[in-house]
């Protein structure tokens, strides 16, 4: 796969401080705000960046792994929730209703035949993912095959107008794989990456560490960021990578949502940094390795507000502030307009 990602250039950074500096109000009074009308600015290499057609994108797939006991609900919870998502009713919808984004939900690899279902954008690679107990979670063909899909799907959104995207993402054990990889690409020791998920207790918090240590003796720390992926990774988190990458060739505003998010933008990351040029972080996770992941990549997310769901919830939540900072840049009377006096 060959991917073009054009690190953000400064042409514009001094203009657009200017313009944010000369609105009606103390400089760097608007706080974060500030810093993202910049980060459009740049992103959209425009003074007058606009947000159109956001959508989140939430990617299903199942683990094989689920089934040796690493997370506090079973594997169906997963199929389930895909249901709940063309229903309607879960968190992501209401969020997303309420904000007015458009929602797409796609199967990467849930282990359950869908029929023909509205609304559900097939993209299975194949039902759930091999256990990485045993053997790598997929081949080398799978892993591109789904971040090829996932590159498309974002290239589509783009083509059809939209200029933010959220990720998010379903998969019962994926937080388990999550913390697999940050290991890998952060060398932050697996123990303190390793979380309760959906909600384990101690005993389940303990079974899940025994695990993954298991799965780490056997699969190792493969060189190669891609490897990491077939290794430890999921469908959806696959599809993601390739989702992120696709968004930030086609010069999108990335919402990047929790803990399963941030590892698979630690795997695109990895192969080419500058994608986080693109990318803004939506909120503080309450699964432990998600501040050694932002640690990693320089980051500072947006809301602490003990969000551990997933599901793209955090990516749809922040949107309202990122609203806020294209809609001060372009309606925001200036000094001279307003008539104020400036700074003596
Ligand atoms: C009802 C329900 C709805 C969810 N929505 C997102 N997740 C979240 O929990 C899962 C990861 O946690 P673990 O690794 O512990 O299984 C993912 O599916 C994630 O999106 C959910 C989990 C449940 C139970
Ligand atoms: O931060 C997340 O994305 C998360 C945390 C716990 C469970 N599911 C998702």
């Amino acid at each position: 796969m060959n991917i073009a990602i054009a690190p953000l250039d400064d042409t514009l950074v001094d203009a657009l401080r200017h313009k944010i500096d000369t609105k009606t109000k103390p400089v760097g009074s608007l706080g974060r705000l500030e810093a993202l009308a910049l980060q459009l600015g740049r992103i959209q290499r425009s003074l007058t960046p606009a947000l159109k057609r956001p959508h989140v994108v939430v990617f299903a797939g199942d683990h094989g792994a689920a089934t040796a006991g690493i997370s506090a609900y079973p594997q169906d919870v997963t199929w389930q929730m895909v249901e709940n998502f063309l229903a309607g009713g879960a968190a992501i919808n209401v969020f997303a209703r309420q904000n007015e984004i458009a929602l797409r939900v796609v199967d990467a690899g849930v282990a359950h035949d869908f029929g023909k279902r509205e609304g559900l954008i097939n993209g299975k690679i194949a039902p759930g993912t091999a256990n990485y107990l045993e053997r790598p979670a997929m081949s080398g063909s799978q892993r591109d095959t789904a971040m090829a899909y996932g590159r498309q799907l974002a290239h589509t959104l783009a083509e059809g107008g939209c200029n933010v995207i959220g990720f998010g993402e379903m998969g019962i054990g994926n937080t388990a794989s999550a913390s697999l990889i940050t290991h890998c690409l952060t060398g932050t020791p697996l123990p303190q990456v390793i979380g309760r998920g959906t909600g384990l207790d101690d005993a389940g918090l303990d079974r899940k560490h025994m695990l993954l240590a298991r799965a780490l003796a056997r699969g190792g720390v493969p060189a190669n960021p891609l490897e990491v992926l077939a290794e430890y990774g999921g469908f959806e988190v696959a599809m993601l990578v390739g989702a992120l990458f696709g968004a930030a060739e086609k010069r999108m505003l990335i919402l990047v949502d929790g803990f399963i998010v941030t590892a698979a933008l630690l795997v695109a990351h990895a192969l080419i940094p500058a994608i986080t040029g693109y990318c803004v972080f939506a909120h503080h996770s309450g699964e432990p390795g998600h501040a050694y992941q932002l640690k990693h990549l320089n980051a500072a997310p947006l809301l602490d507000i003990g969000l551990r769901l997933g599901e793209g919830t955090g990516a749809a939540l922040a949107w309202p502030l990122i609203q806020a900072a294209a809609n001060f840049l372009d309606q925001m009377a200036s000094f001279e307009s307003a008539g104020v006096s400036d700074k003596r």
